[in-house]
C-alpha cells in the first residue's frame, strides 16, 4: 500500500511516562519516534495521532502493566502497531509478547521495530487468531480496538492454557459489554469476569480492562464455539432453511 501520510517529529514524553517505563524510557522514546515516523509513513497511525501518541495510545497501554503477573507469556491479539503489546514488552521486560496479526505490512514493520529497540521478549506472529488456537499456550492475552468483549473473547480464550486470562483494554465501554455480552461468555466457560482500572493520577482517562478467567478445569478451548455473532445469525439462518424445507 502506498504512504498515507508525512511523517512528523515525535512529540517529547510528557512527565507521567518516567513512572511508567522507569529505566526503559529511553526505549519508549524510541518507539513512540517510530511510530511518529515510518508508523505514520506506512500508515499505521494516523499523522493526526501523532501529537497524542503519548497520552492517547503509549501512555494508556503502558499503564495497565500491573494487571500481568511477573514473567509470563502474553499475546496480543490484533496488536496493529503493538498497541498494547509492543508497549508491554517495553515497560516489561520480563514478559514475553507474541504480536498477533495477520497484515503483513504490519508485521513487517513490527518485526522491523522490535529488532531496532532491541527487545528480545517479543515474537511477531503473522496470523489470524483462529490460526493459532490450538498452537499457542498463552499465560495471558491481551487487545485493544480489535472487536467488542464476547467476539474478542471467542478469539482470545482459545489461545490460552487452562486458567489463563483475558485483559482486554476496554475504555468507559468495559462494564457495558461485561453486560450485553455476559452469555457469550458463560457459553465460553469464562469462570470469573471483572473491570478493573489502572494509571489513576497518570493517565486520563485511566485504562479500564476487563478481565475475564477461563475455568482451570475445563477442557482447553481449541475449536469454535457458538459464541460470534456471524456464526449466530448463521445458525438461525439454517434453521430458517431447515423449517420451509
Ligand atoms: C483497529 S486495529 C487496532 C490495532 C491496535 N491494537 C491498536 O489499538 O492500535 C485492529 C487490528 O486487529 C487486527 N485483526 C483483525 N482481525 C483479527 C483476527 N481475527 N486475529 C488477529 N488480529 C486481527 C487487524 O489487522 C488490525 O491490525
Amino acid at each position: 500500500m502506498e504512504p498515507e501520510g508525512a511523517a512528523s517529529p515525535a512529540p517529547p514524553a510528557p512527565p507521567a511516562a518516567e513512572p511508567l517505563f522507569g529505566d526503559r524510557l529511553a526505549v519508549a522514546e524510541a518507539y513512540v519516534a517510530h511510530l511518529a515516523d515510518t508508523g505514520v509513513s506506512h500508515g499505521l497511525i494516523g499523522p493526526r495521532e501523532v501529537p497524542r501518541l503519548w497520552d492517547r495510545h503509549v501512555l494508556n497501554c503502558a499503564a495497565i502493566h500491573p494487571a500481568f503477573p511477573e514473567s509470563i507469556r502474553v499475546a496480543d491479539v490484533g496488536a496493529g502497531a503493538g498497541l498494547p503489546g509492543m508497549v508491554l514488552a517495553i515497560a516489561r521486560p520480563d514478559l514475553r509478547l507474541v504480536l498477533v496479526e495477520p497484515l503483513e505490512r504490519r508485521t513487517r514493520w513490527l518485526e522491523q521495530v522490535a529488532d531496532d529497540l532491541g527487545l528480545t521478549n517479543v515474537e511477531v506472529r503473522r496470523a489470524k487468531a483462529e490460526q493459532l488456537w490450538g498452537s499457542l499456550d498463552a499465560d495471558a492475552t491481551t487487545s485493544r480496538a480489535v472487536a467488542r468483549l464476547g467476539e474478542l473473547a471467542r478469539l482470545s480464550l482459545p489461545l490460552l492454557r487452562p486458567g489463563g486470562m483475558m485483559v482486554a483494554l476496554k475504555g468507559e465501554r468495559a462494564s457495558i459489554e461485561l453486560t450485553e455480552d455476559a452469555s457469550v461468555l458463560e457459553r465460553l466457560r469464562v469462570a470469573d469476569s471483572s473491570v478493573a482500572t489502572y494509571g489513576e493520577g497518570l493517565v486520563d482517562p485511566p485504562s479500564r480492562v476487563v478481565v475475564l478467567h477461563v475455568d482451570g478445569t475445563a477442557p482447553r478451548l481449541r475449536t469454535p464455539v457458538g459464541a460470534g455473532p456471524a456464526q449466530s445469525a448463521e445458525k438461525k439462518r439454517a434453521k430458517r432453511r431447515q423449517r420451509r424445507q
